[in-house]
């Protein structure tokens, strides 16, 4: 039945454009007021700065999803990203491999390495079925997105490949400001092909993110040289074949957990080595160790020129400090302070454990392992008015 009923509304946004067609749908005659000369209210940007005119940022992104906020008979096309945008720019991610993406956030918002970096954790990896050690982490990656979906899984299982942290990663391909791609095929004059895909995809600009070259150019190649990323060094830190063995190389590891005290605990092993306190072993014994590591990479890793210097955080720290007898002693800790002993095992491993003993230890170490959750916590407590400085290396000195 046709009802000639005028109905006026005020307005050409989103709700003005849905009461246009509910009129319609109704036989009325909507007659729609716009100010402005182009039809979407807030929703569409403008550059201009009029008064009483709103509009929404160019960086925006609208926060309910692309089917949850769809007009009801009018589903949005799959290409749409699920946060609908409205920035033009768009950003390919390249990649090869794929990669695991961890997030700085771990489970109860406290940092990842935190949570995971930790003795009894790596007890169960070093002696939990291997298969089943990158089951579990896989499915605890997936389960905060699905790497596949996403095109980012890789070919190679979590504890193959190096992964990659990054926060943002997933919203950004959730609301489309960045799309996942293969491999680039080739550069054109204007723009790259992807593998698979037949037509020139227009760039302004391209970031080679793809890692580092290891070579050491100040350095005669007779002293030290490098193939293909491989380098020789004993314990990743000493050229053994050298006559004298007064060269360092500090912190040309690649860990998943922090590079810094690495750095610190090979200074302090080479330091100690300088001043005749201790002694490199023979040198067939340092080549074979050489060997062995190189070994290990080729059997864990894809053969790459980007795994040569990988280290296990924990493994490696411990292999060093051994050599310094700065390795805590946890046996010693269980039967004589049990508290220190279950947070070095349970609690994260802090570079502080190797501080506990050995050359140059620190009495302030143990405190500051149990007083490692108030500095955590501390940085987050910003609005706490009563809260209390807590105790740091700084007050100690
Ligand atoms: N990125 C970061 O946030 C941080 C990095 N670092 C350290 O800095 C160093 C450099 O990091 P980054 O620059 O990220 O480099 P990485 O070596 O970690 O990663 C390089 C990436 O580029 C890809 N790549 C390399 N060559 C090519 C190619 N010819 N074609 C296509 N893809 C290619 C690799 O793919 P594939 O896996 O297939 O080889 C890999 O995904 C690393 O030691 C890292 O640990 C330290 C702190 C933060």
């Amino acid at each position: 039945m046709i009802n000639n009923k005028q109905i006026c509304i005020i307005g050409g946004g989103s709700s003005g454009l849905t009461s246009i067609k509910a009129c319609l749908e109704e036989g009325l005659k909507p007659i729609c007021f716009e100010k402005t000369d182009k039809l979407g209210g807030l929703w569409r940007y403008r550059d201009d700065d009029t008064d009483e005119l709103a509009s929404v940022m160019k960086s925006t992104i609208i926060n309910s999803s692309k089917e949850m906020s769809a007009y009801s008979d009018f589903p949005p096309p799959k290409e749409f990203p699920n946060y609908i945008r409205l920035s033009r720019i768009l950003v390919f991610l390249s990649t090869r491999s794929g990669s695991w993406i961890i997030h700085r956030v771990g489970p109860k918002g406290k940092p990842f390495d935190d949570k995971y970096l930790r003795r009894s954790w790596n007890v169960i990896w070093l002696h939990g079925p291997y298969k089943l050690m990158n089951y579990l982490t896989e499915r605890h990656l997936n389960s905060r997105f699905d790497h596949a979906a996403y095109c980012l899984k890789p070919k190679h299982r979590i504890f193959e490949q190096h992964p990659m942290i990054n926060d943002a990663l997933p919203n950004r391909i959730l609301s489309g400001t960045v799309t996942v791609k293969p491999n680039i095929k080739e550069f054109t004059e204007n723009g790259v092909i992807f593998e698979g895909e037949d037509k020139e995809q227009k760039v302004d600009v391209v970031i080679l993110a793809t890692g580092y070259k290891i070579e050491f150019p100040f350095l005669d190649s007779k002293i030290l040289s490098t193939q293909n990323n491989q380098v020789e060094l004993y314990k990743y830190v000493i050229p053994p074949n050298l006559k004298h063995h007064s060269l360092a190389i500090i912190a040309l590891t690649q860990p998943v957990g922090a590079l810094l005290p690495i750095g610190e605990i090979q200074a302090r092993w080479f330091a100690l080595l300088m001043a005749n306190k201790i002694h490199l072993p023979p040198l067939d014994q340092m080549i074979r160790d050489v060997e062995k590591k190189m070994d290990m990479m080729s059997k864990r890793y894809p053969k790459n020129p980007r795994y040569t210097i990988q280290v296990d955080w924990i493994p490696y720290m411990d292999e060093i400090s051994s050599l310094i007898k700065a390795k805590p002693n946890l046996m010693f800790l269980f039967f004589t302070d049990i508290k220190l002993f279950w947070k070095c095992f349970w609690g994260p491993c802090l570079p502080y454990q190797y501080r506990l003993k050995g050359p140059h230890s620190w009495q302030g170490a143990r405190r500051a392992i149990l007083s490692q959750k108030d500095r955590i916590l501390g940085a987050l407590k910003t609005a706490d008015k009563t809260r209390k400085q807590s105790y740091t290396a700084a007050e100690h000195a």
